[in-house]
């Protein structure tokens, strides 16, 4: 029995590297942003929050790490899978966040900025700038105490790279996998809570999901145990700090200053800010990363079902036998398997290859089979209490 793809239609939202949607052969994929009824759609940061969910649609793949600009909910209980790019970008964020250290311990670019509108040139110039040059005296980072708050993919490498450069660094992730505590420099210590971490820290970067815990994470009264003359640097999400909060610190110098990637008004008018236009991930290499990784596995799991890297369904997958493969997502509730292998039994149908794995309120089962499908079976399997999407593939 030969496989047979339909062209699967993919819309695009955001720029995303052309080395990922090369993996989408032309002849089986139609990709874009003007794309109809598709079966998936790729993105970076575009927020799906305000769109209608397609009724076609069968995954979503985010070229990079945050899915707060997705409502994962949603196409969780329609049995949809979201893929994302863990680590794909974390290089990227990290030379930049020890970039934003550096602006900031040397005030960079308020000197850059000074420098650049100087008038003349020879000694007059040379004279401007010895006058001016002691405005931007700064101080060395050797020595200095960073905190890191989160130590995933990016925590750690900030935590490696900045203790490379002799700062101290102290982490704190109450949920720290076994993998990043391999990966975390043995100089590198763990606060025994986030309030001491701040207490001790000349620099706090953020490196934490923007989601219901993490909001507003940094407030008044977090800031309140910040040293007076502390950097904070965000380069996760804008709302992980509340912002009048560290405007407030800042203009009552009990925070030195503010390094963000997430620019709002009142950021760009304050004096002791720095910030980027949400410019972590913006690498070719970061880019090109994202973009491959998230393509790679959206084609399999729309050509083979197979679920690798997805936010919200458990990785499953299986190289596939001869024959038709039947891919079924379900709430995490007794009696669904038996249910489902019931109605192919009932339909003499043999199962040559199996799969079920669940994660939290949802499971998914890759079913091989080497018969053809009659299509009562598929619209039984769907009716069944519980099940959120059935495909043949
Ligand atoms: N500025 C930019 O362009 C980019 C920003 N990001 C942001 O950075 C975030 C982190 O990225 P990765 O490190 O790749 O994600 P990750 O998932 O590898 O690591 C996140 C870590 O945060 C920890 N965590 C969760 N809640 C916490 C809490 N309340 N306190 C302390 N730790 C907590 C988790 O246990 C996990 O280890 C992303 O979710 C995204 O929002 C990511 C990439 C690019
Ligand atoms: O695609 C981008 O530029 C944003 C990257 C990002 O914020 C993320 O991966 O979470």
């Amino acid at each position: 029995m030969t496989q047979h793809f339909p062209p699967f239609k993919i819309k695009t939202y955001n720029t995303l590297s052309p080395s990922g949607l090369e993996k989408f052969p032309s002849d089986r994929y139609l990709i874009g942003p003007g794309i109809e009824h598709p079966d998936a759609i790729l993105l970076r940061s575009h927020d799906l929050h305000q769109e209608a969910i397609p009724e076609t649609i069968k995954a979503v793949g985010r070229a990079g790490t945050g899915v707060n600009n997705i409502p994962v909910a949603e196409y969780s209980k329609r049995g949809i899978p979201v893929f994302n790019a863990p680590g794909a970008n974390a290089n990227a964020v990290t030379e930049l966040v020890i970039a934003g250290l550096l602006l900031a311990a040397r005030n960079i670019p308020d000197a850059w900025y000074f420098t650049k509108h100087l008038e003349g040139d020879g000694e007059e110039l040379e004279t401007l700038v010895e006058q001016g040059k002691k405005r931007f005296s700064g101080f060395e980072l050797s020595g200095k105490t960073l905190g890191v708050v989160g130590l995933g993919a990016i925590g750690v490498k900030v935590s490696n790279a900045a203790a490379a450069l002799g700062l101290k660094v102290i982490g704190f992730d109450p949920q720290l996998t076994v993998e990043s505590a391999w990966q975390l420099s043995s100089d590198a210590i763990a606060a025994g809570s986030l309030d001491e971490l701040l207490a001790r820290a000349d620099f706090v970067t953020l490196h934490v999901p923007l989601n219901d815990h993490t909001r507003h994470l940094i407030n008044a009264a977090r800031l309140a145990k910040i040293k007076p003359t502390a950097t904070l640097l965000n380069f996760s999400r804008a709302a992980i700090v509340d912002e009048s909060a560290v405007l407030a610190a800042l203009e009552s110098s009990t925070l030195h200053a503010y390094v963000s990637d997430f620019p709002s008004r009142a950021l760009l008018n304050h004096p002791r800010t720095i910030v980027l236009p949400h410019l972590g991930a913006s690498t070719v290499e970061a880019e090109d990363n994202c973009a491959s990784m998230v393509s790679e596995q959206v084609r399999d799991f729309l050509e083979n079902g197979n679920i690798r890297r997805s936010v919200n369904f458990p990785d499953v997958h299986l190289p596939r036998t001869e024959g038709l493969r039947l891919a079924i997502a379900n709430e995490n509730v007794p009696g669904m398997v038996s249910q489902i292998t019931g109605i192919l039994a009932e339909h003499k149908i043999n199962i040559v290859d199996f799969l079920n794995k669940s994660r939290g309120d949802y499971a998914y089962s890759l079913i091989d089979i080497n018969d053809h499908i009659p299509p009562p079976l598929l619209a039984r399997i769907s009716s069944i209490q519980g099940v959120l999407s059935v495909r043949v593939v």
